[in-house]
């Protein structure tokens, strides 16, 4: 028999990870497997380990103490809080940079998340939610089968952060990548994931899978039960 025969197919397979800083167990026998296509929200306090976690899952911490198992793809694009953009180079360039001739699919992406005809723009003329519409064009142009995103909305206002969790929702049933999302917003957790996980020192200590028809709706009673929940797990008393 195949060593994989009869195991469910995994983007991400995560066993008894340990990552230590000054011998504090930071990420402390997390288990955690993705789905191809899954979308999984990753909500904690401040300290609980997320962007450690996400470090890890990015291949980012290869000096830092720790063991465990780590199964993840080679293509893996990471979006952060702020776009990173070069600020010496156009849109389009920026989206395409490291992948030679491959300005057609960069225009498409330009395309896909709205921003036709700003090819030749510079960052700087650019507002914080278009500039981030061309990170998410910049990492979805690879086509990733996992897509980390660690607090991608956290510095947009209320509204444009509205139309981004659209354009994400939008993009990953087009291109379907496994995706881990960091976020502090709990709504924006509901709104967005197929899976919501809590971090607590280390650990997951909550999960909830979200079954809500879209549009997802904060009003919808199964949205404010999840909502309860979850901030229970997080600790917090209403
Ligand atoms: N390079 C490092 N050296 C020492 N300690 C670190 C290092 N990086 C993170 N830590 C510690 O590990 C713990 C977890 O940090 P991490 O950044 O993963 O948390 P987080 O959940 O992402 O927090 P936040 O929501 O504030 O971003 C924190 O106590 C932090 O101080």
């Amino acid at each position: 028999m195949a060593p994989n025969a009869g195991l469910v197919s995994t983007t991400v397979q995560v066993r008894n990870l340990i990552r230590r800083y000054d011998d504090r167990a930071v990420l402390d026998g997390l288990d955690l497997d993705i789905a191809p296509g899954e979308f999984v929200a990753l909500l904690g306090k401040s300290g609980s380990g997320k962007s450690t976690l996400l470090r890890a899952l990015a291949g980012l911490d290869y000096d830092v103490d720790g063991s465990g198992e780590l199964a993840v793809p080679e293509n893996v694009s990471v979006v952060f809080q702020d776009s990173r953009l070069l600020p010496w180079a156009r849109v389009l360039d920026n989206v395409v940079l490291g992948l030679s001739g491959a300005f057609d699919r960069g225009r498409r992406s330009l395309d896909e998340v709205g921003l036709a005809g700003r090819e030749k723009a510079w960052p700087n003329e650019l507002s914080g939610g278009e500039q981030q519409r061309v990170a998410l064009a910049r990492s979805l142009v690879r086509e990733p089968e996992l897509l980390l995103a660690d607090e991608p909305f956290g510095a947009l206002d209320a509204l444009t952060r509205l139309k981004m969790h659209v354009l994400l929702r939008k993009l990953c049933a087009a291109h379907q990548p496994a995706v881990l999302l960091v976020t502090h917003d709990v709504d924006e957790a509901i709104v967005l994931a197929d899976r919501v996980i809590v971090l607590d020192q280390g650990r997951i200590v909550a999960e909830e899978v979200v079954e809500l028809a879209a549009p997802r709706s904060s009003a919808d009673p199964g949205f404010a039960a999840i909502r309860s929940r979850l901030l229970d797990a997080l600790g917090v008393s209403l």
